[in-house]
């Protein structure tokens, strides 16, 4: 059975006039990596924040692992990383977790489980001062993950870190992932979504707009066909496709809303009506694309939604 790890209801706030999340009701599954996505602004560092009950919603309801979002039980058990992670410059990586440890009355056993896991064991000893940006990340992950928690929240991860960093992160995510995690991060960066998580909810201007599978993101592929003559091709097609299942998308191709296993099919078409097949290809549409499409694309650019 699918477990809900986090689910919301309505969930809404409000600064001034401002309504910066906006109704939102999204679900967490127990062991999936949810990646919400969204330009700058649309609200998702709100929205975490509510989950893990550090500010309170103007309207509407989040519960963690069945419980209200805030109630000490529940804050127990999610880990997050949310606005950088604060330590001490001037200790070690392993003595800033010990400290950490200590407060959750953790052993010390648990400090090395997570430095091993964020690949940190080498540099323990090393003050947090000197560590790249990506180790100070990776490290705010094991603060994260200290306690075993059920749900860790991952807020922006990425930001700010050089390709190598970034790569390691999403590299620590998947390995969490298949460790059995459940993750929730959020990100404008549509690659990284598209890479690593299983599930995504889109959320612009504080509304969710959309919440499906990557793939169900991204819908069907479409064909993409270049015979001649074209307008025999376009009304071969469209025996298969259906009248609005076919455009013209110049250089004389047809794009066909039709997926992979369907070319087949339209190579015969074609053929058995003496058209010229020079190229059937399949063409995938991206998240981006996607994402674009549903949030007014010139807008979402302008706010720099893709890295
Ligand atoms: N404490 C606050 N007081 C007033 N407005 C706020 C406050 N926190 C956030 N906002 C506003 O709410 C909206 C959503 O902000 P939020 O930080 O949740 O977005 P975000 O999707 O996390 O963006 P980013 O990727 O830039 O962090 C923004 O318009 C922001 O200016």
């Amino acid at each position: 059975m699918n477990e809900l790890v986090v689910e919301t209801d309505g969930l809404t706030k409000r600064y001034g006039d401002r309504l910066a999340v906006n109704r939102v009701s999204m679900t967490v599954v127990r062991g999936e990596v949810y990646g919400f996505l969204g330009p700058n602004g649309a609200g998702k560092t709100t929205t975490l924040r509510m989950m893990l009950g550090l500010i309170r919603p103007t309207a509407g309801s989040a519960r963690i692992l069945g419980l209200p979002a805030g109630s000490p039980d529940v804050t127990a058990r999610i880990g997050a990383l949310i606005e950088g992670p604060g330590f001490y410059p001037y200790l070690s990586g392993r003595d800033n977790l010990r400290t950490l440890a200590r407060y959750q009355s953790l052993p010390s056993t648990e400090v090395d489980r997570v430095l091993e896991m964020v690949d940190l064991t080498d540099r323990a000893k090393d003050a947090f001062k000197g560590y790249s940006l990506g180790m100070k990340q990776r490290l705010g992950v094991a603060a994260a993950m200290l306690g075993d928690p059920d749900l860790l929240v991952l807020d922006e991860p990425t930001n700010g870190l050089d390709p190598a960093g970034m790569a390691d992160m999403r590299a620590l995510v998947v390995s969490l992932a298949e460790a059995g995690q459940t993750v929730i991060l959020s990100s404008h960066i549509l690659a990284e979504v598209q890479e690593i998580c299983d599930r995504v909810g889109v959320i612009n201007d504080g509304r969710l707009l959309r919440e499906s599978t990557v793939a169900e993101l991204r819908g069907g592929a479409t064909l993409r066909v270049r015979a001649t003559p074209e307008d025999a091709a376009l009304a071969a097609v469209m025996r298969i496709a259906g009248d609005e299942g076919v455009r013209r998308v110049g250089d004389g191709t047809l794009e066909v809303d039709l997926p992979a296993t369907a070319a087949p099919e339209v190579v015969r078409q074609l053929v058995t009506d003496s058209i010229d097949v020079h190229e059937v290809t399949v063409a995938e549409r991206s998240l981006e694309d996607v994402f674009f499409e549903m949030t007014g694309s010139e807008t979402s650019r302008k706010k720099e939604v893709v890295s």
